[in-house]
């Protein structure tokens, strides 16, 4: 409620005014101590998030590298933040330095739960900033580890506090004057709400939101690399992602080839228990989800897709496994540009295949959003790939792969997907402000 969230932010504002005073060495030396930790309980973390989030334990795992790898490429910057200097006439000068802003607001989805905290949390703190964090109602478990693994590594009490809650306990945060940003990751409805409430105080907001991205699959592509890429682009964490890649387009000559393949290898799919390892598909989020996801197919039908495979509730055979929450992956054919499945984030394991002719008409109806977080192409054109790109209004595009994440490389939206951007050298400017500095070598010339 507003009085513990009050606790968490008057905590971190003390954590903020010992830790913007160390040096960024001390600061990176830290951060990787934490990374290191994390490294080291990597796969009681994993296991933690499959439970928290039903994602198996293998994807975990994956997510779990890209934590502690974004905390030590943030540790590597931490040191070399600084600003510039500049020669002003009769040898006057001035300089430029990098700050923190103060406390800063993680918001995060349930779908990538730790990783989203260490993604917002890896920067801030290596800017010097304390961050009081929300994860989500639906996943409100991993994320204490990290404030416990960061508390181990020795920031000072409080710098990275976590508060349970849900929306109301987002507003009290996004609306609290001691608070300086908010960071959020979630759906474009509850961003927009979120840049308003941070309007009030003219507080900076970094919006992570959702997707509808487009997969263009040129026929001079290597075909069982853009079955992979399709796959991965569709199918990690039960669909689940953000910046998935469902809207297939496929040239006409190898369309047929195409589909045939993915649907052999989305058949294939292991779904069942998360926690075993040889499982590739766990539960959705929730009942509610599920049916909204199996809606959609409903919808999809109705629309005159059709269902190439899955698209059905799937009770496994294991006895303890039959409230889960699963379904089948599905590859919807036959799918046009105006239908709702096309056209409207599922957030579920759900690929739209469509076919294309020339690479102008699959430009403009790629574009044809008002999404924008990320495109793929698959071509072994080269000049192609790179025009294709250069045109494709998304902030994050992949070339003859997708849905990798190296945390060198930024992370964020064009259009209603968002604005800000995550992981990468630039995310230094999203968690810290500039403050210039005029130094007057000679006698003030008065006008007066
Ligand atoms: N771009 C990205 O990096 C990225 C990553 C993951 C998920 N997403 C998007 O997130 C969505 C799914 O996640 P979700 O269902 O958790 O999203 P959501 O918008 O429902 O919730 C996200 C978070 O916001 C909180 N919240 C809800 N209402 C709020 C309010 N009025 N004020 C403050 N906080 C509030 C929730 O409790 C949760 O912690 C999808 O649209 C997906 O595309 C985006």
């Amino acid at each position: 409620d507003k009085k513990e969230v009050d606790l968490a932010v008057q905590s971190a504002k003390a954590a903020f005014k010992i830790w913007r005073k160390k040096s960024g060495m001390e600061r990176s030396r830290i951060l990787l101590e934490a990374a290191r930790i994390i490294r080291e309980r990597k796969d009681e973390i994993a296991t933690v998030e499959t439970i928290n989030n039903g994602k198996s334990v293998f994807e975990a795992r994956l997510d779990i590298d890209t934590s502690w790898q974004c905390l030590e490429y943030y540790a590597g910057l931490a040191a070399s933040m600084g600003g510039e200097h500049v020669q002003l006439p009769g040898g006057s000068f001035g300089y430029t330095r990098r700050e923190p802003l103060g406390v800063c607001v993680g918001i995060g989805a349930w779908n990538y739960p730790f990783q989203i905290a260490s993604w917002k949390s890896a920067p801030a703190l290596a800017c010097g900033n304390a961050m009081v964090f929300k994860p989500s109602p639906f996943t409100p478990v991993s994320t204490l580890l990290l404030a416990e693994i960061y508390t181990e590594a020795g920031v000072p009490p409080g710098l990275f506090n976590v508060v349970q809650g849900g929306a109301a306990t987002g507003q009290f945060l996004c609306q609290h004057r001691d608070v300086a940003k908010v960071s959020f990751t979630g759906s474009v409805p509850t961003g927009k709400k979120i840049m308003e409430l941070a309007s009030k105080g003219v507080k900076p907001v970094t919006l992570e939101l959702g997707g509808k991205s487009p997969l263009i699959i040129f026929s001079d592509c290597d075909i069982e690399n853009a079955v992979r890429g399709a796959m991965m682009a569709n199918f990690l964490t039960q669909g689940e992602v953000c910046c998935n890649g469902t809207r297939v387009f496929v040239q006409r000559e190898i369309l047929d080839k195409f589909t045939e393949e993915v649907v052999k290898q989305t058949k294939k799919i292991k779904i069942g228990d998360p926690l075993e390892e040889d499982t590739r598909m766990g539960p959705l989020i929730n009942r509610s989800h599920l049916q909204h996801v199996l809606g959609f197919i409903e919808q999809a039908k109705n629309e005159g897709a059709k269902v190439l495979c899955g698209g059905d509730l799937c009770v496994p055979e294991d006895p303890k496994l039959k409230d889960g929450y699963y379904m089948t992956p599905c590859v919807l054919g036959n799918c046009k540009d105006g239908m709702t499945c096309v056209k409207e984030e599922i957030f579920g394991p759900v690929m739209s295949i469509l076919s294309f002719d020339t690479e102008a008409e699959v430009l403009e109806r790629a574009n044809d959003t008002n999404f924008g977080l990320a495109a793929g192409v698959f071509t072994r054109d080269i000049q192609r790939a790179h025009r294709v790109v250069a045109e494709l209004q998304a902030g994050v595009c992949y070339i003859n792969n997708y849905n990798v994440s190296p945390v060198e490389l930024p992370f964020g939206g064009y259009k209603m997907s968002g604005f800000g951007r995550e992981n990468g050298r630039v995310t230094i400017e999203y968690y810290s402000q500039l403050k210039t500095i005029c130094v007057e070598m000679g006698d003030v010339e008065s006008v007066f």
